[in-house]
Order: structure tokens, then C-alpha cells, then sequence
């Protein structure tokens, strides 16, 4: 019956975490605990003035709070009313501020309640923490008896050892430890939360299974679609080993490593055996960790900050094989994989076990297929193909017992496989409580949970355990891999450390071919865009990718487009590929238009149309009147200069296209450094707009009309392009040299898409 009163104080209200994740989890904790004698407050602070501040509270109760995933969703729209009355701004920039919003809570002390708490979370830039936590224990720590303080950090806590050590004993110098809660969110998932009773309720039987005489390794993986873009600055400065592996992964290999204390529930027993593992962890080396990075990162940060001279040694894919030095798991190694921009988003603690049995009878399995032996647990923590996060386990190691946090939940599937199994030979257990892991930390550090939050002595011991080796990786550059070949980062255990295999098509070419100089690629050239992919397939599949988005920017600003076609054999795989994935292109608004042309008819083979009817036009629902062929043809002859094809042709580019503004171009360029039908040893200079050459007979569009152009992507591909590339960035060479160096367009921009063998030859 005892009166209590919380204040939430949120800095940082309208950061990304708050906007995602933090205002939902407060609003479900007023929702869960809120009653006449639990009562609340919640505060939004930032820099913003009170009126800016307002409209951020307005519009996050508004976008940000929603009742969609809540069973009583009627209760919660009122509930949502509530909450909105006791929700305040308060600007927190100046010394004036802190003082106000001091006095502000001081009054709201002197209620009835008898205990009153504040919890002041800190959802700002680590750098921040140590002057915020100074300021708000000056305006705001609550000093009356029967108050209770807490101070709640996000991780990164400091980005080494030494760095977190000065970062604890800042804050140690307002707040004491047992005031200090430091979120690790995955250590509020609701399977992660179910490690520890699962054991524990099967302890009998487990606990001697979850020995090295057993198991044969345990994974732990936390595998994202997503990139870093848009965060590209902190991305440099941490890398997947600070981000996630030294805490979110190494945390999960403790809580299954760790020796099961007598009472789970006992924190004190908890902490000390989570400490004592961590402790007998041998130390992370160089050999034991391999690092990757998605192809795109340079080209991303480029866009995002000025320097990226360190981008390139930034890792978004890490391994690494970890040992523990004791009794039970001597020998076995846990295996930590952790990146970004993968084929898939899951992640999960697997725990296989070795195949000692050997069956000679009755070796039926209880399904009657015979006995596949395959035997693991598998904590399926998030975001796989699963109905539910759970717990799995293969039905031939053991019948689990349920602790009172667990339901079976019974799934028949023949044909889903997950992980060597079906998921019919699997037990699969769902938490009752999987509510989100956000909504967990809240609760639990206003219930004062501690051990769900990272104590000072254990977030050392981590950092302990990685700083030796985010030193030795230092200056070297990762492997690049790319989403739709990820089996570039493959890789294998060797006697010591891991391995990556270069049995994988794609890493054998280009370990071969390239060395390890691909690590290192350049986002611009001629100070244009660039971008580079491993294979021509790859590439193509890019420059696809380009041309849609271009069409659907361009249409959002008109109703039709002009895109020039040039010839040649990359075009025509890109044309193939544009009918085969791109349905979507909405070719009735977009008239195709040709870059250059042959003096042949249209009908033979050599006729640049020919190609181009031959693998796009015909193939796509494109409107007769919107396709150009170029005027190479006229009353059955072909480059009849009395005929002036080029000029009939100029006159159809003026009439449909009066700024002469072609929305895209795709061109290429020779070995000799032409483009179009534009050949050295000319001046390309004058006023026409497509010019006819009768020694080389073609008709082609001129510089002065492409450098009109919009957007002008330029195909590069196979080794026999790489000298020219690598020549074309001399100050003495001009157009007139190389056509292709005089493609500079006036407002619009080129992107070069270049393929691994045209950058760097083929040894
Ligand atoms: O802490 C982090 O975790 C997220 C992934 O969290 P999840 O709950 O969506 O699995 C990750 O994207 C981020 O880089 C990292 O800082």
C-alpha cells in the first residue's frame, strides 16, 4: 500500500533511440505499473527550445507511441491520454535550465508519496555523459531521505579499456555504482532473459551434457541486413568489434559459458560466476579474428563525412574464436560472428554437440526416418524465419523441462529445415513473456533489476578481453564482401584461430587475380562518382539498380523521361537484365533514344538498334512513338550525306526534347579512349548535336549535346579497359586525346560503374 512516485527524466527525447524505442517503453511501463499509488512523471530534455521541445513531445505521443501491438487496445488509447497529461519538455541547455528544471522536480518532491525515485536516461553521445552526469547530479539528484537515484547509459562505455576505466571514474565521482545502470538491450530479450531458467530447470540433465566431452562448439551470431549509412562517423570511430561484439555477443557467450549458480535469481551469485568466466576467457589475438566490410562503406562515408582516409580499415563484419580456459569447455571453441549489410537478419546462440554415439540397434528415429544424430540447442534470439524467438532443442538430446517463463509451442513442419534439422525433430519452446527488449530494460530499471544491466567490474573484464586485439587490427584493411555474394566471408577453424575459405568462386578469383589490393577502392575518378563491384554481373545488377531509381527521381519532377542507349555488349546484358528483374520501370513514360549508330541497316547484325530492339525493346511495352531510332536509314539508303540523317535527327531531338536535356545517357568508352561514336585525333567542339563520321560511318550524338545531360553513367568492364582507365588521369590529355575526357556535363553528373577486372587488370 506504500505510496510511490517515479520521475522519468528522458535526455536525448528526440534522439533516434528515443523516437524508436525509448517513449513506447515508457509509455508501456506507466501502462503496466500506473495506479493511485504508483504514480509518474515523464520529462523529455534536449537542447531544443520549450516551443521546439513541445512539438517534439506532441509529435512523438502522436508517431511514436502506438497501441498496435497491445491486446486491449481500447484500454490503451485511454491509457494513451493519460500518459500524454504527465508527459513535460524541459530545455536543457544552459545553467538557468538545469537550475529551473531542479527546482521544478524539488516541488514535486514534497507530494505525498513515500518513496520517490528518479530515473535520469541518458540517451546522448557517449562523449556527453560525463558532463551531464556532473550537471544532473548538481540540478536533479534527488538528496531527500527515502529517495533513489538512477543514472542510465547506453553503451559504447568508452571504446577501450583505458577509456572505459576514465569514463567509470567520471561518473563514479557523482554517482555511486549501485545508482548506475548500463543497458546492454540484448541482455533484455526475452529468449536471452530464458537462458538462465532453461538451464536451470533442466539442470539434472543438461549441466553434464554442457561439457567439452559433449559439445562440439557453441556459435554465437548476430547476423543484420542493414548497413551503418547515416551513421558512418560513430561507425569509424567503433567498428562491429566495439559495437557489438566486446558487449552483445560476448554477453551471451557468458550467460551459456558461465558455471549455473545455485539460486538464479540470487544476482550477487549471478554476477560472480558471469565475472568468473569472462575472467578465464583467453584473451582475443589477431589470429583468431577476421574482420570484412561491405563493398559500398568508403563509398557511403564519402557521402556522409570529409575525410575517409580510416573508413577503409573500419569493420562491418567480424569472427572470432574464443576459449575458455576451464574444466568444462577446455577445447571448445565459441564462435562470434557478428555484421552488417548480410543476406539475412537473425541471431542466435547455437550450442552443437559432438557425434560420439554409435548406434547399433533399434537406431530408428522416434518418427520413424532414421536416426539423423543430429543433436543442438539452438537459442533463437530474434528476427529469424521463426514464428516466435524460442528456445530449440533437437528432440534426440533430451525432452526439456519447462521452466514457468517457457511454453512448448507445438510446430509440424516437414519441410522447414533450421539449422541441419526439421523443425519437426525439434522441441520448440517460446517464452510467455516476449514482449520487446526495450520495454524489458525500462521495466527492469524501475523494478531495480540490476542484473540486467552491465556493473562496472564486468564491463571492464569485457574490455579487458578485446582491447589487446582491437590494437593488433588496427591499419588492417578488411575484407570486402558484398550482400549477394556473401560467401566471400566463409570461413573456417583452423588448429588456432579461423580461416576464410577461398574455395568460394568469387574469393578465388579475385584472391587470385588481385591480391589483396581490392581492399582498397576509390569512390571517385576524373573527380566523377565511381562505383566498382567484383564481377560485370555485379556490376550490371548496380547500374540497374541506378537507372531505376533515376527514372523514378526524374518522374517525380515530369511526366516523361529521354534515356540514350549506347551499343555494345555490357549495354546488352544490361538491357537483358532490365527486362528479366526490372519489371516495375514504367517504360510508357520513357522514350529510348540511341547515343550512336552504324551506318548499317537497321535490319543486319552490327546495327546498334538492331541489339537494342533485339533484347529491350521488343521485350518491354514501350509505345512505338516513344522509341528514336537514329536517322542512319533514309529512303533505303544508309549515311547518304545528301540525305542528312544526322541533321533529321537533331530536328526529332529539338522538337521532343526543347532544353535538349537527355534525363540519362549511358555510355561507354574504348580502349583508345572514345566514347559514343566520338574517336580520337578530333576536336569534338561546334554546335551541332549529332554529327555524322564518314570514315569511321557512324552517327553519333556530340559532346555539346551530352554534356546537357542529366545523369551519364558510364559502363566500364573486363581487363582489357584497365589501361585506359589508368591513363585517363593525366592533366596534359584532353578531348581531343581521349572523347570521353571531354563528357563534363554542365549541371548534370557521371557516375563510372566499373567492374574488378577493368580497375585492376587481370594478372
Ligand atoms: O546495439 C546495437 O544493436 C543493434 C541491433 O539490435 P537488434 O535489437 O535490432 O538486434 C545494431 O544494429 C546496432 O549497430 C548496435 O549498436
Amino acid at each position: 500500500d506504500k505510496k510511490t512516485h517515479t520521475d522519468f527524466v528522458l535526455i536525448g527525447a528526440g534522439g533516434d533511440l528515443a523516437k524508436k524505442y525509448l517513449w513506447q517503453s515508457m509509455f508501456q511501463l506507466f501502462i503496466n505499473h500506473a495506479n493511485d499509488n504508483t504514480t509518474f512523471n515523464f520529462y523529455g530534455c534536449g537542447r531544443s527550445n520549450y516551443e521546439e521541445g513541445r512539438d517534439l513531445i506532441d509529435n512523438i505521443l502522436q508517431k511514436h507511441i502506438s497501441c498496435e501491438f497491445m491486446s486491449y487496445s481500447d484500454l490503451c488509447e485511454k491509457k494513451k491520454v493519460s500518459f500524454s497529461k504527465i508527459v513535460r519538455y524541459f530545455p536543457l541547455k544552459t545553467d538557468l535550465d538545469f537550475q529551473n528544471f531542479g527546482l521544478h522536480l524539488e516541488m514535486g518532491d514534497s507530494n505525498e508519496a513515500v518513496e520517490v525515485g528518479r530515473i535520469m536516461y541518458m540517451a546522448i553521445p557517449p562523449s556527453a555523459y560525463a558532463s551531464m552526469a556532473a550537471k544532473m547530479w548538481e540540478c536533479c539528484y534527488g538528496k531527500a531521505p527515502m529517495m533513489w537515484n538512477r543514472l542510465v547509459l547506453e553503451k559504447p562505455f568508452g571504446s577501450d579499456y583505458q577509456s572505459a576505466v576514465k569514463m567509470a571514474e567520471e561518473i563514479a565521482k557523482y554517482y555511486k555504482e549501485e545508482e548506475i545502470y548500463r543497458v546492454d538491450h540484448y541482455l533484455g530479450k526475452s529468449v536471452v532473459k530464458q537462458i538462465l531458467p532453461f538451464r536451470h530447470a533442466n539442470r539434472d540433465i543438461l549441466e553434464p551434457l554442457l561439457t567439452s566431452d559433449h559439445v562440439s562448439r557453441v556459435e554465437v551470431v548476430m547476423k543484420e541486413t542493414i548497413g551503418v549509412q547515416g551513421r558512418i562517423d560513430f561507425y569509424d570511430q567503433y567498428g562491429i568489434v566495439r559495437d557489438v561484439m566486446q558487449n552483445h555477443l560476448t554477453e551471451l557467450l557468458a550467460l551459456v559459458a558461465m558455471e549455473l549458480p545455485d539460486e538464479i535469481t540470487n544476482t550477487e551469485q549471478v554476477d560472480k560466476s558471469r565475472l568468473r568466466v569472462l575472467s578465464q576467457i583467453k584473451s582475443v589475438n589477431k589470429n583468431s579474428v577476421l574482420i570484412g566490410q561491405y563493398a559500398d562503406y568508403v563509398m557511403q562515408a564519402q557521402s556522409e563525412k570529409e575525410n575517409v582516409t580510416m573508413s577503409k580499415f573500419t569493420p562491418t563484419f567480424g569472427a572470432a574464436r574464443v576459449e575458455v580456459r576451464n574444466r568444462r569447455w577446455s577445447g571448445v571453441p565459441f564462435i562470434l560472428v557478428s555484421g552488417k549489410h548480410l543476406d539475412e537478419r537473425s541471431s542466435f546462440i547455437r550450442v552443437v554437440f559432438k557425434e560420439n554415439d554409435f548406434c547399433i540397434s533399434g537406431c530408428r528415429h522416434h518418427n520413424g526416418s532414421h536416426w539423423k544424430g543430429q543433436k543442438q540447442i539452438i537459442f533463437q534470439i530474434g528476427h529469424g524465419n521463426l514464428p516466435s524467438a524460442g528456445i530449440m532443442v533437437s528432440k534426440d538430446l533430451l525432452n526439456p523441462a519447462l521452466p514457468s517463463s517457457l511454453k512448448d509451442l507445438p510446430v509440424t513442419a516437414d519441410d522447414i529445415a533450421m539449422y541441419g534439422q526439421s523443425l519437426n525433430d525439434l522441441t520448440f519452446l517460446v517464452p510467455k513473456d516476449n514482449q520487446p527488449a526495450y520495454v524489458t530494460v525500462v521495466d527492469d530499471m524501475f523494478l531495480g533489476r540490476r542484473e540486467s544491466f552491465v556493473a562496472k567490474e564486468r564491463l571492464l573484464s569485457l574490455w579487458r578481453l578485446w582491447s589487446p586485439v582491437l590494437n593488433d587490427l588496427q591499419g588492417i584493411a578488411p575484407r570486402l564482401y558484398q550482400r549477394e555474394e556473401d560467401r566471400s566471408l566463409n570461413f573456417k577453424l583452423t588448429s588456432n584461430g579461423l580461416q576464410y575459405m577461398f574455395t568460394d568462386k568469387f574469393n578465388a578469383i579475385l584472391e587470385s587475380t588481385y591480391g589483396q589490393q581490392f581492399s582498397s577502392l576509390p569512390a571517385s575518378y576524373l573527380d566523377q562518382q565511381l562505383v566498382i563491384k567484383p564481377t560485370e554481373d555485379i556490376l550490371i545488377h548496380a547500374a540497374a539498380e541506378y537507372i531505376l531509381n533515376a527514372i523514378n527521381e526524374r518522374l517525380k519532377v515530369k511526366d516523361d523521361i529521354n534515356i540514350a542507349f549506347s551499343g555494345g555488349n555490357s549495354p546488352t546484358k544490361l538491357f537483358q537484365i532490365l527486362v528479366d528483374k526490372y519489371q516495375q520501370i514504367p517504360w510508357e513514360f520513357i522514350h529510348i533514344w540511341q547515343v550512336d549508330e552504324r551506318c548499317v541497316s537497321r535490319q543486319l547484325d552490327g546495327s546498334n538498334f538492331k541489339l537494342l530492339h533485339d533484347h529491350l525493346i521488343r521485350n518491354i511495352r514501350v509505345p512505338y512513338m516513344n522509341v528514336h531510332p537514329m536517322t542512319v536509314e533514309v529512303a533505303d539508303r544508309v549515311c547518304s550525306p545528301g540525305d542528312r540523317g544526322n541533321a533529321i535527327y537533331e530536328e526529332e531531338i529539338r522538337h521532343h526534347i526543347p532544353d535538349l536535356q537527355f534525363d540519362l545517357i549511358l555510355l561507354g568508352v574504348g580502349s583508345d579512349g572514345h566514347t559514343a561514336s566520338l574517336f580520337p585525333g578530333k576536336s569534338h567542339e561546334g554546335s551541332s548535336l549529332v554529327a555524322m563520321d564518314t570514315v569511321k560511318a557512324r552517327m553519333t550524338l556530340t559532346l555539346p549535346l551530352l554534356n546537357k545531360g542529366k545523369q551519364i553513367l558510364v559502363l566500364v568492364t573486363g581487363s582489357k579497359k584497365h589501361d585506359i582507365l589508368m591513363t585517363l588521369p593525366d592533366d596534359k590529355k584532353t578531348a581531343t586525346d581521349y572523347p570521353i575526357l571531354g563528357v563534363k556535363p554542365v549541371v548534370g553528373n557521371v557516375t563510372w560503374f566499373v567492374d574488378y577486372d577493368a580497375w585492376f587488370g587481370t594478372r
